[in-house]
């Protein structure tokens, strides 16, 4: 479903990336995993079109996603949540799940939604920036779902949360993966990750250095160690 063959990206004169290969099928789960500043984040921000891949190849469903504009990437069937959240503080809940949309979500999509996260149906009024972290969280998974998207690609989505909303989010994850959504997620958590997941990328210095199933990873907590310094 989403393809990256030798990307490389750069912050002006700063390489990041330095030859990313990665995928996911449809329907799958992955995990990409690394220290801190190894890419992980500017992976997720080039294949969403936010910065210009420099070289590679990245294809979405057959496609060059590297010739679709940036805000274009959404309706192509990619959501995405990134760091720190990105929803708009001063609109509505419900204005910020129709952002990306002409007009209103359809009501079953609300529905869904909805039934996914009652705390934004009580507070649909509610300004987004006078949710609790957790909810916001909530409300920029939300508004990828009521778009319907094939792949959700979640950056860091449960960091700096209060560990009863994580749970419920954890939860809505999985949910959406097993009813068909492929997810792409950074995580810091591993133990997270390797339950959430059932392949992973771990990243060093701006390319893949491991690519297998979490499966084979908690067979071999070593792998673990030896690539991100971590005991299981
Ligand atoms: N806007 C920017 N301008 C210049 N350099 C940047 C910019 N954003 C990130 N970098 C650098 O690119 C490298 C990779 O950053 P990135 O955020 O992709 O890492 P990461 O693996 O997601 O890390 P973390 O787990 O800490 O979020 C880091 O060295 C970082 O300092």
């Amino acid at each position: 479903m989403l393809e990256l063959v030798d990307v490389h990206a750069s912050y002006g004169k700063v390489r990041v990336l330095r030859g990313v290969n990665l995928k996911v099928e449809a329907g799958e789960s992955v995990a990409l995993l690394g220290r801190n500043g190894v890419g992980k984040t500017t992976t997720l921000r080039t294949i969403m079109g936010l910065l210009p891949a420099s070289g590679g190849r990245i294809e979405f469903n057959g496609q060059d996603l590297r010739t679709v504009a940036a805000h274009r990437i959404a309706g192509r069937g990619i959501g995405y949540v990134p760091q720190g959240r990105g929803i708009f503080p001063m609109l509505t809940v419900f204005e910020n799940l129709c952002i990306g949309l002409k007009g209103k979500p359809p009501e079953d999509r609300l529905k869904y939604v909805f039934e996914r996260f009652p705390r934004l149906r009580e507070r649909v009024d509610q300004a987004g920036g006078t949710l609790s972290g957790g909810e916001q969280q909530m409300l920029a998974i939300a508004r990828c779902l009521v778009l319907e998207p094939r792949l959700l690609i979640l950056d860091e989505p449960t960091e700096g949360i209060m560990p009863k909303l994580v749970n419920e989010i954890r939860h809505e994850i999985q949910r959406a993966n097993q009813a068909g959504m492929s997810v792409l997620l950074v995580e810091q958590n591993v133990k997270t990750a390797l339950k959430l997941c059932t392949r992973a990328f771990i990243m060093e210095k701006g390319v893949v250095v491991y690519d297998g199933t979490t499966a084979q990873l908690r067979a071999e907590p070593e792998l673990i160690h030896r690539y991100l310094g971590l005991a299981l």
